[in-house]
């Protein structure tokens, strides 16, 4: 009923919405959130309070003047009891003059890094009424008398977040796609140094130091955009289990989500930075639009979850499949791994070798960290203090998970797709994979050393490997970022247009600026001149 209130209104944009569940005090932790929304049985109605200053909300996009309606997380009171936090759908302005309503209080919370047009807001409530169906009663209800009616399960209040998280690891390939092609593209039509005197300028494409900094991006943009597809699959199916009532996969989703997301956010964040600076001195350009993508993607390490405490909630399931693993219960697919007992294989320079390998470094790292809180224990700290002081080591442990997967998963997906694909057309994405495997199997090799049997000659074959891979793919790429398919309006780029133009758009759009419309600018008389003849 609720849905087919809303729904059609939102699609057909009569309302439009965003989501306030942050507040000035409280993100990370939402059972601290302060807004309450209170139970009066007499009017059937909801009252809506901030009853201190950090209770405001804080953050959510489109709030300060696009949005007229908003879901708000409050803790719900009803015949005196806080039941806890739950949603609530609330009009916050006049559908007609868009004017905030009386007992609302709305507005912008400045300037950020990036995002300049979300115009994230905050939102303050007194005494505001709102009826008793605005509780979105999906799970947990509130019946006209106040009777309070439980959800089958309270975690699904957290229903959205778990879908916004698996949507951002597709974003972050798509992300990654643009940076990969804007500098990229860049990189083909530069030229700069001299290394054999007698030869033209080489394109700085041909820099073997540029291709490390960049192939990664474009081979993640694919390695994330594959398991993105297979989390959503994932994501679907435990969504129709939860509809006809089983709940059981629902604490693995969280698990993989939590640290895929994570993870992917952190690398295209990184990435992006990496392209941004490979394109030197143009790449620090607002128009060359890098700056404004590494302010995107590092937006996504913080919203939706902050990263560290995602890491952590990662963690915390892999802790209990240990223990759950440790007597003989079966644990859920993407941990049952953790469980191999078998003793530690000879090493293999494969792609499947590197990958067994990662999951001996995640089952590792878990172990240690089990081991580590247990000690703790036994010496008298609680067990919180005791997670606290190993969380380190669990964070390096659910990052070495979600490598473990997102390199399980490419692998095995680009492995399947492959098979209808030309020949020409697999080799390349095979030698993605390889890639994209041999990068990380060179940046965590102290984890290998440590977890599994790799010796020195193995990590210079894989140096070897990965130089290799790096001279093959050369010659594709930009062909590669092409088929991305981005056109030149989406990259909105001096330096990743289409034509190569990079010289005449940089210039272009240098005139375009205000500073441009005077041969001597105003400021020259009101205080360079003073200054100069000593007048200021
Ligand atoms: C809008 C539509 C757009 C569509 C397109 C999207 C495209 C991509 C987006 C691009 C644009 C993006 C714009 C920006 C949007 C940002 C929006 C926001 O940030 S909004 C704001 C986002 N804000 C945040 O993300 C806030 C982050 N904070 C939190 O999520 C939580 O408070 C917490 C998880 C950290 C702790 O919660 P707490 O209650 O203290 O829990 P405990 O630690 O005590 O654990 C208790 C048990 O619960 C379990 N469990 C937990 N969660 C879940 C779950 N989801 N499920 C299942 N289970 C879950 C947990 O495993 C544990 O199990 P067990 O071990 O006991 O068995
Ligand atoms: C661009 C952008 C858009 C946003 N859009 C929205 C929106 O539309 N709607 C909305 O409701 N919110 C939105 N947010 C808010 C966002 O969801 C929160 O900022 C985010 O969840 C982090 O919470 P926080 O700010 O309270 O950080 P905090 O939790 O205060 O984090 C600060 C530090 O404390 C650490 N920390 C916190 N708790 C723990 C812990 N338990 N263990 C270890 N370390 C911990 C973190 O790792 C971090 O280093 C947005 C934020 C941004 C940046």
């Amino acid at each position: 009923e609720q849905q087919e209130k809303w729904v059609p209104r939102a699609v057909n944009m009569e309302i439009i919405g965003t989501y306030a569940q942050t507040e000035l005090g409280h993100g990370t932790f939402l059972r601290g959130l302060e807004t309450t929304a209170t139970y009066d049985p007499n009017t059937e109605e909801f009252v809506l309070n901030s009853p201190t200053l950090t209770a405001y909300k804080w953050w959510p996009g489109g709030l300060a003047h696009t949005a007229n309606h908003c879901v708000v997380v409050a803790q719900l009171h009803s015949k005196g009891v806080n039941h806890g936090v739950h949603p609530f759908i609330v009009q916050i302005r006049d559908e007609d003059t868009h004017m905030p309503l009386p007992g609302v209080k709305v507005g912008e919370i400045g300037p950020k890094l990036s995002f300049s047009t979300a115009n994230n807001g905050f939102l303050g409530f007194d005494n505001f009424r709102v009826p008793r169906d605005s509780m979105l009663m999906k799970n947990a209800q509130v019946l006209k008398d106040g009777t309070y009616v439980k959800s089958r399960l309270s975690k699904l209040t957290y229903g959205t977040m778990v879908f916004i998280r698996v949507m951002i690891v597709t974003d972050m390939a798509y992300y990654l796609s643009v940076g990969a092609t804007i500098a990229i593209r860049y990189s083909a039509v530069r030229h700069q140094s001299k290394p054999k005197e007698n030869e033209p300028e080489p394109q700085i494409l041909d820099y073997v130091t540029q291709q490390h900094k960049l192939f990664i991006a474009l081979a993640s943009s694919h390695a994330f955009r594959v398991t993105g597809q297979w989390l959503w699959t994932t994501f679907v199916r435990v969504n129709k289990a939860l509809t006809s009532g089983n709940a059981d996969t629902l604490p693995e989703l969280h698990a993989v989500a939590c640290c895929l997301k994570a993870v992917t956010t952190r690398d295209a964040a990184s990435m992006v930075e990496a392209c941004r600076m490979s394109c030197g001195g143009h790449g620090y350009m607002t128009s060359s639009y890098l700056p404004i993508l590494y302010g995107i993607t590092t937006a996504a390490c913080t919203y939706e979850g902050e990263n560290t405490v995602l890491l952590l909630q990662t963690a915390r399931s892999l802790v209990k499949a240990w223990q759950k693993g440790s007597k003989g219960k079966p644990l859920s697919p993407t941990e049952a791994y953790l469980m191999d007992k078998s003793p530690v294989p000879k090493w293999e320079n494969t792609l499947d070798g590197i990958i067994a390998g990662f999951r001996r470094v995640s089952a590792g790292k878990v172990q240690d960290c089990v081991s580590k809180i247990d000690k703790l224990v036994k010496m008298g700290t609680s067990y919180e203090d005791a997670w606290n002081q190993t969380s380190v080591r669990l964070v390096a442990a659910s990052e070495a998970h979600s490598r473990a997967v997102i390199l399980a998963t490419f692998r095995a997906e680009v492995s399947r797709a492959a098979a209808a694909l030309s020949p020409p057309l697999a080799r390349v994405l095979h030698q993605l994979v390889h890639l994209y495997t041999v990068y990380w199997a060179l940046e965590r090799v102290g984890d290998l050393l440590l977890y599994t049997s790799i010796a020195e000659r193995d990590v210079q074959e894989l140096q070897q490997q990965y130089e290799d891979l790096l001279q093959k793919i050369r010659p594709n790429t930009v062909g590669l970022v092409d088929a991305f398919d981005l056109r030149d309006e989406i990259l909105n780029s001096t330096l990743g247009a289409y034509d190569g133009r990079v010289y005449e758009r940089l210039m272009e759009e240098a005139l375009k600026s205000p500073l441009n419309a005077e041969p001597v600018n105003q400021s020259f008389h009101k205080y360079l001149k003073p200054f100069m003849q000593g007048k200021l």
